[in-house]
């Protein structure tokens, strides 16, 4: 079962359908290109990808300039999966191809492949090689663009790779775009899932309280949140709030330094616990969101990891200067269709302001499992690049 790309390509939107292609379960090399910019989405897609399409039977090189992330993220690896150093310029690295000559070609949020390395992959086609198939997977996004720019293509005018084609490839919520990253067997593996078992391993003291993850930057109304948890719980219930290392254990601390927040309250934090946890891998981080009857998440890769939990969830956008992030943030909503009180709470969530309207975990419930049950329907990224590839081999 594959998805069909429809259209000449020709500056032209290719829409999608499935059919059966054969093709598309070939094994071939993948070169996929990584920046750190900031933060752990970069690396966590590429990471996601990576293993993906080598779970599929692929073969994966991952360039990246900054690999220390995949030692919490994923420290078993996964086998078909090279991470490589991205080094400037790429230097003696360029020479491995020679035993696994290129044939996709994957850039990632618009970082530019190492010009040595295109060389080389000429190189290779001048001497026989096919000509590789070349990709450039963007952000993600609700807004309508998706759709419009999804499978354009962009002929390369000038250097060693002129006359090839580069093509835009849109990650996104609809059919008319390039799907959301998930893996064969994750609806088994969350079916399988044993919730008090995993707490234990993670010597998490759980007494049956409501379970919340956080993972966020500094929203302003945090501090708020965590005052409503340790005066109200969660309608009423005791919540356990567990705390992502990093940048979100940090707002949590910064916002208990600040003594005045204790005052109002006589006995602790009243209703609220908090466990810190380490950092986990990617295949623990699920493990939280599944545990957990509400999730704060926050970037590209978790927001969509929190889809898939199917539990309700609250979503911190990652903010850029321009602004354009509120936007994005709307069309996500939109393509949720989200109730009153959770669109309230997002804008709120992240928003300049410390007000936070009350969390309504219940009436949060439906709109998760429905947007969860209609995004399992559509063909996912992976599938849809192996198909995608297989078309333009
Ligand atoms: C906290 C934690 C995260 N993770 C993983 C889950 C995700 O793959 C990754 C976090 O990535 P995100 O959820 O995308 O959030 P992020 O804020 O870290 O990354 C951001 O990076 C910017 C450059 C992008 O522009 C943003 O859109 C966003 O992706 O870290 C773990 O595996 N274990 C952990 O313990």
């Amino acid at each position: 079962m594959g998805i069909e790309f429809v259209g000449s390509g020709h500056g032209e939107r290719e829409g999608t359908r499935i059919v059966d292609n054969p093709e598309m379960n070939r094994s071939r090399q993948w070169d996929i290109f990584c920046k750190v910019i900031d933060n752990h989405g970069d690396i966590g897609v590429c990471w996601r990808l990576s293993a993906d399409l080598a779970a599929r039977g692929q073969q994966v090189r991952l360039w990246v300039d900054d690999a220390s992330a995949l030692e919490w993220m994923a420290p078993a690896g996964h086998p078909g999966v090279t991470v490589l150093p991205w080094l400037e310029p790429l230097g003696l690295n360029v020479l491995r191809l020679g035993s696994a000559p290129c044939e996709v070609l994957m850039e990632s949020f618009g970082c530019e492949i190492a010009p040595e390395f295109i060389a080389a992959c000429a190189d290779q086609q001048k001497i026989g090689a096919p000509k590789p198939v070349w990709i450039n997977v963007e952000y993600l996004s609700a807004e309508s663009y998706v759709e419009r720019s999804h499978a354009l293509p962009s002929p390369v005018q000038h250097g060693p790779a002129a006359g090839w084609t580069k093509w835009f490839f849109y990650p996104g919520f609809t059919t008319a775009t390039g799907g959301l990253l998930r893996e064969p067997g994750l609806q088994q593996r969350q079916a399988d899932f044993d919730r008090v078992a995993w707490l234990a391993a993670q010597h998490i003291a759980w007494a049956g309280e409501k379970l919340v993850s956080l993972f966020c930057y500094e929203p302003p109304a945090l501090a708020t949140l965590l005052h409503e948890f340790a005066h109200a719980g969660l309608a009423g219930e005791p919540v356990r709030l567990l705390v992502a290392a990093g940048r979100a254990a940090s707002a949590v601390h910064a916002v208990f330094s600040d003594r005045k927040w204790l005052r109002p309250m006589s006995d602790g934090l009243g209703l609220l616990s908090i466990s810190y946890l380490p950092l986990l891998s990617q295949t623990d981080f699920d493990h939280l969101l599944w545990a957990c009857d509400l999730n704060f998440v926050r970037g590209e890769d978790s927001v969509v990891r929190g889809l898939w939990a199917g539990k309700p969830f609250v979503w911190q956008i990652y903010p850029q200067d321009d602004q354009a992030h509120q936007a994005k943030l709307q069309a996500f909503l939109g393509m949720l269709d989200a109730p009153p009180s959770l669109r309230a709470f997002h804008r709120a969530w992240n928003g300049p302001g410390r007000d936070l309207p009350a969390v309504d975990r219940s009436g949060w419930i439906e709109c998760s499992s429905a947007v969860r049950q209609r995004l399992l329907g559509q063909a996912d990224l992976g599938s849809q690049l192996l198909e995608f590839v297989a078309k333009k081999s």
